[in-house]
């Protein structure tokens, strides 16, 4: 693939008093990438570093191209889902969204249409008005996706956003970010997803990467990764490692 990778770690070292981190790696533009692993593994730091939450002591981290490691999270060209944080409590729906494209909230007429059509795209037409604590789990992440798409940049960086919402639901909010991603003018949007859920990665991944006390041990097709082959620290997080091996 010629274009640059949407996100690129390179020689990335990182230290918690608990543990050394150092992480390599490439997303290709327009790839789902998921990182599964262990508890405490490093993936939501992983997460950090990509989007200036984490400063790392050593390497580089370069998304769609661009060296990003010393600029601030607003000034990165990624969107971030989170599970919990999202939204801004006093701000109605309207605003939350419109957040994405116009900082200030000073929306021109042009925004306003976007704003619209961007929730009506997650199903969302009417609910403008209204605060988030009005709204259900779901809604508020349908909101936050809004926003995300609506800022219309290459990456997009989930941490288990949609992992309070039960199972049918979380699949409906996968199946719709893969919708919205497709839709992209630019190409579709590359995703790093964290999952606890070895079932999503599976139905939606073209990758992942396994994670292990801060480093990415293996990272390959989904399907050749979540059967473990050859890595029996994967089947032993598993869960399917036979006995005796
Ligand atoms: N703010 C922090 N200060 C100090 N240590 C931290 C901090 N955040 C995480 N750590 C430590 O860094 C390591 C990696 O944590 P991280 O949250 O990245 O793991 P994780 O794989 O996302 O875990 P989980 O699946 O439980 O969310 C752990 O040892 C954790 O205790």
């Amino acid at each position: 693939m010629s274009a640059a990778p949407a996100l690129r770690l390179d020689g990335v070292r990182f230290a918690y008093e608990a543990m050394r981190m150092r992480f390599d790696l490439v997303v290709e533009p327009g790839e789902w990438l998921a990182l599964i692993g262990p508890s405490g593994a490093g993936k939501s730091t992983l997460l950090d570093l990509a989007a200036g939450f984490a400063e790392p002591d050593a390497g580089r981290v370069l998304v769609a191209g661009v060296d990003v490691t010393s600029r601030p999270p607003a000034e990165r060209p990624l969107s971030i889902l989170f599970q919990d944080n999202n939204l801004f409590p006093h701000l109605d729906v309207f605003r939350n969204v419109a957040l994405g494209i116009a900082p200030g909230l000073r929306v021109s007429p042009a925004d306003r249409t976007r704003v619209a059509a961007a929730l009506d795209a997650v199903g969302l037409a009417g609910f403008e008005k209204r605060r988030p604590a009005e709204m259900s789990g779901g809604e508020r992440q349908r909101v936050a996706l809004a926003r995300a798409f609506l800022r219309d940049r290459p990456l997009l960086l989930l941490d288990e956003p949609f992992a309070a919402l039960g199972p049918a639901l979380r699949q409906e909010m996968l199946e719709l970010l893969q919708r919205l991603r497709a839709e992209r003018q630019g190409g579709p949007a590359a995703v790093v997803m964290v999952t606890h859920h070895p079932e999503d990665a599976a139905e939606h991944a073209d990758r992942v990467a396994f994670l292990e006390a801060g480093e990415i041990v293996a990272v390959g097709p989904t399907r050749d990764v979540l059967t473990g082959q050859g890595e029996p620290r994967i089947a032993a997080y598993l869960g399917t490692a036979k006995p005796g091996t």
